[in-house]
């Protein structure tokens, strides 16, 4: 998906565009309205003072309209703005979310790369259409005052295009340099911020200080480059303008010698009166032109994944699970190779193997989180997908806000399940009464890991889906906890498969659990 121009008019309302439209060509005036009047002057020789009160009268309003048009075209420029901002954000929050984006980059997105295409591309579009529209309207006068040495003006004008033609792509180059380098500022900082007890544990505050401090030097860096080159262009530009200036001179200055095309020195003095609007204008567009194109590509957002965004009916109720001849590789590592397994409805599986064999990635594969690169992963004939499956992974995210809403994502549960599902858990115990309007956050350090992983766990249980998903979920409990809790799951009648390290045989007995090993990239 691309920012342009197509897409502000479509996220814009017509009746702002038409607004705007008029008011950006009744504020276009304002470079020739001075001519326009001052022309007059000549006519208002001898003529009565009522005349003369009238051309007042008149002069007011011309200049009352094109300035109020001026004040009004941009308190709807802003609005309009503000518009598209909603619109853009919402767009890379979409598209981040829907394309599972690493956090760091669509957060720089959002912030960083937003406002730097407000900055350099919405206001500028408003100028440049401004500017354009003033340029046409000179261009206009001038050639109608004398076609001819118009023409030429308006030509040199031209010119100045061409700085633009040669900066263009690297100024393009820079402004996705100068992104990547924010996500890498977020990346450092984040690291500073919140490795703070891993630093300060070894004496590293130095070296992460550093490497901070470097990721913001080379991004303050590039934005300089990018600034330069924009100021050379532009410079370039000006010499230009000096040329869009002198050449109609000399070609002016050629013809009064020669007599030629009735130009006369007064006549040429008051062209480049009028042109001076033309080539500023001109100037002005070039100028503008060099800082978008900074944001060619900062406005390439990845396309919006729908198929992920759209809520999907769970309607799976005894699914069985079917791996045909899967393949799994990371780049060189291969993970899965020739993996079929066929997983019916209420299996318990506790899956095995050393660290890095694959049990994640096998559990991935289930909730539809890694696509195989050979073969197929069927439950109950489909793709499988993470709305069908409970997942409890082995580092919790929990959200900002209560744990009454953390426990039901936005769903209706009332006060008396959620209380049980936490008691079931053991929580109102440790948290007391009030438990449900208790305030929390990933970061808030005022419940601890394991009550966060009990927090997830009965948010699942409130959701009796078929197929439930464990990846080391009780690494951060401690023993007689961690049985409670297995309990409580294994109780759910459902397929059930987890992957763990140690567990009680007694437990898995008393559920029917097997054991599956992973082995030379399959599992046995
Ligand atoms: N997204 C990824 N990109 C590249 N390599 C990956 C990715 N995810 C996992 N791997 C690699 O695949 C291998 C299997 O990882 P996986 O997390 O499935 O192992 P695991 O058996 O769950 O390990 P552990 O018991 O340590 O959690 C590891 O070597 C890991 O580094």
């Amino acid at each position: 998906m691309r920012i342009n121009f197509k897409w502000i008019v479509k996220n814009l309302p017509g009746w702002l565009i038409l607004l705007i439209l008029i008011f950006l060509i009744a504020g276009g005036f304002e470079g020739v309205v001075n001519g326009i009047i001052l022309g007059q002057f000549p006519n208002l020789v001898g003529v009565s003072s009522n005349k003369l009160l009238l051309f007042l009268i008149q002069s007011t309003i011309i200049f009352f309209i094109v300035y109020t048009a001026l004040v009004l075209k941009n308190i709807l420029l802003n609005y309009a703005r503000k518009i598209l901002r909603i619109s853009l954000k919402k767009k890379m929050l979409l598209s981040s979310f829907s394309n599972h984006q690493e956090p760091e980059k669509g957060l720089n997105q959002i912030s960083n790369v937003a406002a730097k295409i407000d900055e350099n591309y919405f206001s500028l579009i408003a100028e440049i259409l401004s500017t354009a529209v003033a340029a046409v309207i000179s261009t206009i006068y001038v050639l109608q005052v004398n076609i001819l040495m118009g023409i030429i003006f308006v030509a040199f004008s031209c010119l100045s295009l061409i700085p633009m033609l040669f900066g263009k792509k690297k100024l393009g180059r820079l402004g996705e340099e100068w992104s990547r380098s924010n996500t890498k500022v977020m990346h450092t900082a984040g690291d500073w911020l919140r490795g703070f007890r891993d630093i300060m544990q070894y004496n590293a505050q130095k070296l992460f200080f550093k490497r901070v401090s470097t990721s913001i030097d080379q991004n303050e860096t590039i934005l300089l480059k990018q600034e330069n080159l924009q100021w050379l262009v532009q410079y370039a530009n000006l010499l230009f303008t000096i040329l869009a200036l002198i050449g109609p001179w000399a070609i002016g200055f050629y013809f009064v010698i020669n007599n030629l095309f009735s130009v006369t020195i007064s006549a040429l003095l008051s062209l480049t009166l009028s042109a001076n609007s033309v080539v500023q204008n001109f100037r002005i567009l070039m100028q503008c032109w060099s800082e978008v194109t900074g944001t060619t590509n900062l406005r390439k957002i990845k396309s919006i994944n729908q198929r992920v965004l759209d809520l999907q009916e769970n309607s799976l109720s005894h699914s069985n699970i079917e791996l045909e001849n899967v393949e799994v590789n990371y780049n060189e590592h291969q993970i899965y190779q020739n993996l079929s397994l066929n997983i019916p409805y209420g299996s318990k599986i506790l899956l095995q193997g050393p660290s890095g064999a694959g049990k994640s990635t096998f559990l991935n594969l289930i909730a539809g989180m890694v696509k195989p690169n050979k073969g197929k992963v069927l439950i109950d004939k489909r793709k499988p997908s993470l709305a069908d499956v409970t997942y409890i992974a082995q580092t919790p995210w929990i959200f900002e806000g209560t744990i009454r809403d953390n426990l039901s994502l936005g769903e209706n549960y009332s006060d008396k399940e959620l209380m049980k599902i936490l008691e079931k858990v053991g929580l109102v115990a440790e948290l007391g009464e009030n438990i449900l309007n208790k305030e929390i956050n990933p970061t808030r350090e005022n419940i601890s890991g394991g009550q966060k992983q009990r927090l997830i766990i009965a948010r699942a249980l409130l959701r009796n889906k078929s197929i439930v998903l464990l990846d080391e979920i009780t690494a951060a409990l401690d023993d007689k906890n961690s049985e409670k809790i297995r309990e409580l799951i294994y109780q759910v009648p459902g397929t059930i498969i987890e992957s763990a390290h140690h567990i009680n045989d007694a437990l898995l007995d008393k559920y029917g659990f097997v054991k599956k090993k992973i082995e030379n990239q399959k599992i046995f």
